[in-house]
């Protein structure tokens, strides 16, 4: 997944990159870059840093990053090494064409093919993420950048959104299925892209549309130029944006985050009528907005039991569950006097290795709460994702290990309730049903081929 942001036609192009970075910090922990391409064309400006961006972009260090056109990245690592900065992007490269900056967001299935045949033909890798084959695949093609492109990314299946710099133009592109967001903004008279809509409004610009699914984006000297590099698929964004990663002040496929997130509250009360409690509670902080829907639909007060410790970071795009323990045991603290005696009613957006759940509602039992009623904004997850979230294999996801009663029993609830799929669907601005969304990790139905080796991998 990760976040990824580029802009043109200014001089403090790395510095609104930096703020842009904070603001999609979310999307990826692991580590960040910011590359900056240097007024000759000839190569970049660049900082890479491991760990969250803030404090890693000194005022010093951002003044070496002159230039106008720039993209930053966040990483959230689902392919490749998964710490330290081997795989932290942009990548840069100088090809027959000129140089290339690069950053992707999300996955590409079908790399191990590639990859493979690229290496026996001579090909030599830097790093071990997929960003790099689309490079390989355009230096190979002696056309011009945009149709090089095109012809690249014929070749890769997945979910993703791409930003490039190269010879003074940013290029942006996204997947042919839309599974991945990528939006278009302006700030004044400059164009830029981003992840999400948030990250562009933060910079005081104006969010104008969606990149479409198989859109090829090129911003030259602030002109924007639109193509296809295939016939677009059907769409299939993914639900889990809404549910989980995006910001609740971003708007996804013309919708607010937050207020889908409150509908799929709404929605959950109605599909507990009949379960009585003394307050609703969320769980911070993306269990918020749904939380408030669901005090607004079944009457019931609202509070916050629960504290959250922001300095801990995002529990579940950690790499290694080491870590997701570390940070779900800190992240999380109850308030005696607020959960103490009293049957509630607890909002999530998701349980997906259950480590979160557990230590929670442990924690709350240790402060005299009486009766939980878990209700989860997402239907259960049985099967993993292969464009760049990392819900994993089916080994580790506990509702392919247990039933729901045993997961009842499992993390100590009096009851657990999961949104149905049309609810959560209905929600997020579903057409019908789940048509325009993705929801293989619901439903063990992708939208690519997905090779067994892929599979495997998992
Ligand atoms: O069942 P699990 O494997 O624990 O994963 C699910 C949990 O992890 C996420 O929280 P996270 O701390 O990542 O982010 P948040 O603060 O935005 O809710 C999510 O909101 C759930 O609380
Ligand atoms: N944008 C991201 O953070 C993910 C990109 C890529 N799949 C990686 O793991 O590095
Ligand atoms: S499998 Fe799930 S997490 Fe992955 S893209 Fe589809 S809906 Fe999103
Ligand atoms: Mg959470």
């Amino acid at each position: 997944m990760g976040g990824i942001i580029g802009l043109q036609g200014t001089q403090d192009a790395a510095q609104m990159i930096h703020v842009g970075l904070l603001t999609l910090q979310h999307r990826g922990q692991e580590s960040s870059g910011i590359a900056v391409e240097k007024e000759d064309g000839d190569f970049f400006n660049y900082h890479m840093s491991d760990g969250l961006v803030m404090g890693k972009y000194t005022p010093a260090i951002l003044e070496t990053l002159k230039g106008t056109s720039a993209i930053g990245h966040v990483r959230y690592p689902t392919t490749g090494i998964k710490s330290g900065l081997t795989d932290a992007q942009p990548f840069l490269f100088k090809c027959a064409h000129g140089s290339i900056a690069i950053a992707l967001s999300g996955n590409i299935v079908n790399t191990e093919a590639l990859r493979a045949k690229l290496a026996k033909e001579g090909s030599i890798f830097q790093h071990s993420s997929e960003t790099e084959l689309i490079v390989h695949l355009i230096a190979r093609e002696k056309l011009p950048i945009e149709n090089a492109l095109k012809k690249a990314l014929n070749k890769i299946e997945g979910g993703y959104g791409g930003i490039m710099l190269f010879k003074g133009k940013l290029i942006a592109f996204r997947d042919p299925y839309g599974i991945r967001p990528l939006v278009l903004g302006k700030i004044g008279k400059n164009f830029m892209v981003a992840s999400e809509t948030s990250a562009i409004e933060v910079l005081g610009g104006k969010y104008i549309r969606d990149v479409e699914p198989a859109e090829i984006l090129v911003i030259e000297k602030g002109k924007l130029s639109s193509g296809f590099f295939t016939q677009p698929k059907k769409e299939n964004n993914c639900i889990f944006e809404q549910v989980y990663f995006s910001r609740p002040d971003s708007i996804v496929r013309g919708f607010s985050v937050a207020e889908a997130r409150m509908s799929m509250g709404r929605k959950l009360a109605q599909q507990m009528k009949d379960i009585k409690a003394d307050i609703v509670m969320p769980v911070p902080d993306s269990g918020f907005f749904a939380a408030l829907g669901f005090a607004k639909e079944s009457g019931i007060p609202f509070e916050m039991g629960l504290v959250r410790n922001h300095y801990m970071g995002r529990s579940f795009i950690k790499s290694t569950q080491h870590m997701r323990e570390v940070v779900a045991k800190l992240k999380l603290f109850p308030i005696g006097g607020i959960v103490k005696g009293k049957n509630i009613i607890l909002i999530d957006d998701s349980i997906v290795r259950g480590t979160t759940a557990k230590k929670m509602i442990n924690m709350l039992k240790e402060h005299g709460v009486k009766n939980i009623h878990f209700a989860v904004t997402s239907p259960p997850i049985i099967a993993p994702c292969f464009y760049g979230i990392n819900t994993p294999s089916k080994s580790e996801l506990i509702y392919c290990n247990m039933s729901h009663e045993q997961i009842v029993k499992e993390i100590g609830v009096t009851s657990l309730h999961l949104i149905t799929i049309k609810n959560a669907a209905d929600a997020c601005g579903g057409i019908s049903g789940c048509q325009g969304f993705c929801s293989a990790c619901f439903t063990d139905k992708y939208p690519t081929k997905i090779s067994k080796s892929t599979r495997e991998a998992r």
